[in-house]
């Protein structure tokens, strides 16, 4: 894979029965993630920063405590490109509107927005290959 351009802004989002995936997820696509500038809620980043110490994740509140509601306003004011977002379909969350206000900013701004790994793949794909 072609790695991507160095501007390009990810958030990286997973719900707790996700956070696996999202690290296997980052450990396949180190390189490209490497090129890129990545913002995480404070769980999810965590978890990628133990398992991929070579990728520099500024992290945010967790997602229940604010951290969805941050990256929603990095979003609004245009400094999020990419929002990768694995969300778990089978457990109701505390904090669904905040879930529910972030994929809607993602939406209303119209950045690629993915909310599992198969749509991920293809959207760093399409990157990759742009
Ligand atoms: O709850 C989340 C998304 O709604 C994710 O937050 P954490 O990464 O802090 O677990």
């Amino acid at each position: 894979m072609k790695v991507g351009p160095l501007s390009l802004r990810i958030a990286l989002v997973a719900h707790d029965q996700k956070k696996d995936d999202m690290v296997a997820f980052a450990q396949e696509h180190v390189e490209f993630l490497s090129q890129c500038s990545l913002v995480a809620t404070g769980t999810t980043g965590q978890r990628i920063a133990d398992a991929c110490p070579e990728l520099s994740v500024r992290r945010m509140k967790s997602g229940p405590l604010g951290g969805d509601q941050q990256i929603g306003a990095l979003i609004s004011e245009g400094e999020v490109d990419m929002l990768i977002f694995f969300v778990d379909p089978l457990t109701p969350m505390p904090h669904d509107v905040d879930v529910k206000a972030l994929t809607r900013l993602a939406t209303l701004y119209d950045i690629p927005l993915a909310q599992n790994r198969s749509t991920a793949e293809a959207i760093l794909f399409a990157q990759a290959n742009a």
